[in-house]
């Protein structure tokens, strides 16, 4: 069953089309990674799905029902970001005793158990929270929430890193015993991938890529060596990435359409080649420059 279903969604401000036209669906039980450059519209597209904006144009499908204003998509989802205000007369075991009566499906025992092992005090107030701690006491809301659909946008914003393990470690392991579908917006992909099943790429506002990031892990291919001979094994495919090795030697990226003989075969020709992380596949595909940061100094080098 499919969980979400957008069909050409559109969501202008002002003049500028944030999503544009975009197109994918979401089957239920996923754990998806939204992945996308700075701006792409992430948020934009998690607040349409939570029902807390309006798209300006297209069909927007949460549990088959439009997400705005819906009593129903609002019982059964929650999203988590580090913008979540609470009541301020509330502290942080009030904060909790109120999320338990909210949420039907809310695991009391979950949430105080990390509660305590991340030391929260009960009488603090979320307003005085360091950065990652509030996005740690958001954590502890999202999972313990066990909404059909949870939404972590930027999650783990502030955590230091054996936060962010532990984060990821508790999210995996609840899922695991309580499948639902979580989708997690992240510029770590290399810290998310191996909780992730599939990863939905934003470019230009519209869904440039979802598939299963064990298809991400194998999408590109990288191949370094003479110019000449890269050169003729990239010959009428796109070149995603391309980077100076050396006076003769060039790594370029491209998409992954070869077959074993053609490995072989490359690799006689004296070519190195070796996969490409997803995440950097993710920053090649999105990215405008085919050099990446290289270019701005190359070309200030050849002024
Ligand atoms: N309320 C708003 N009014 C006008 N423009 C907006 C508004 N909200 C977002 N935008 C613009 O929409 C674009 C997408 O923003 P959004 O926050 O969805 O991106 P994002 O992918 O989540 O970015 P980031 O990774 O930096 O958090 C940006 O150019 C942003 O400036």
């Amino acid at each position: 069953m499919k969980v979400i279903e957008c069909t050409n969604v559109t969501k202008k401000y002002g003049r500028i089309n944030v999503l544009d036209k975009m197109t994918f669906s979401i089957e239920e039980n996923k754990m998806t990674g939204l992945i996308g450059r700075n701006g792409a519209g992430k948020t934009t597209l998690l607040k349409i799905l939570s029902g807390f904006i309006r798209e300006t144009s297209g069909e927007v499908q949460v549990f088959s029902e439009g997400p705005f204003n819906s009593l129903f998509v609002s019982a059964n989802s929650i999203f988590i970001d580090d913008q979540m205000t609470f009541p301020p007369a509330l502290n942080l075991a009030e904060i909790l005793e109120e999320a338990s009566r909210f949420y039907e499906n809310w695991d009391a025992k979950l949430a105080q158990g990390m509660f305590d092992y991340f030391s929260f005090n009960p009488h603090q107030y979320h307003r005085n929270l360091s950065k990652g701690l509030m996005s740690t006491f958001n954590m502890i809301i999202g999972l313990s929430a066990r909404c059909a659909l949870t939404i972590f946008d930027e999650p783990t914003t502030g955590m230091d890193a054996s936060v962010r393990k532990d984060f990821y470690r508790a999210l995996l392991k609840d899922y695991i015993a309580h499948p639902r579908s979580i989708i997690i917006s992240s510029h770590h992909l290399n810290e998310v991938e191996d909780l992730l099943e599939d990863v939905l790429l934003i470019k230009d506002g519209k869904a440039h890529l979802h598939l299963p990031i064990s298809e991400l892990k194998e999408w590109a291919i990288a191949l370094q060596g003479k110019k000449s001979t890269v050169a003729g094994w990239t010959m009428g495919r796109e070149v995603l990435h391309e980077k100076q090795m050396g006076p003769s030697s060039i790594y370029s990226v491209v998409k992954n359409d070869f077959t074993e003989a053609d490995i072989q075969s490359a690799r006689l020709d004296g070519l190195e080649i070796t996969s490409v992380s997803s995440s950097d596949v993710c920053v090649y595909l999105t990215s405008k420059h085919k050099g990446g940061i290289d270019d701005v100094f190359n070309r200030n080098e050849s002024i």
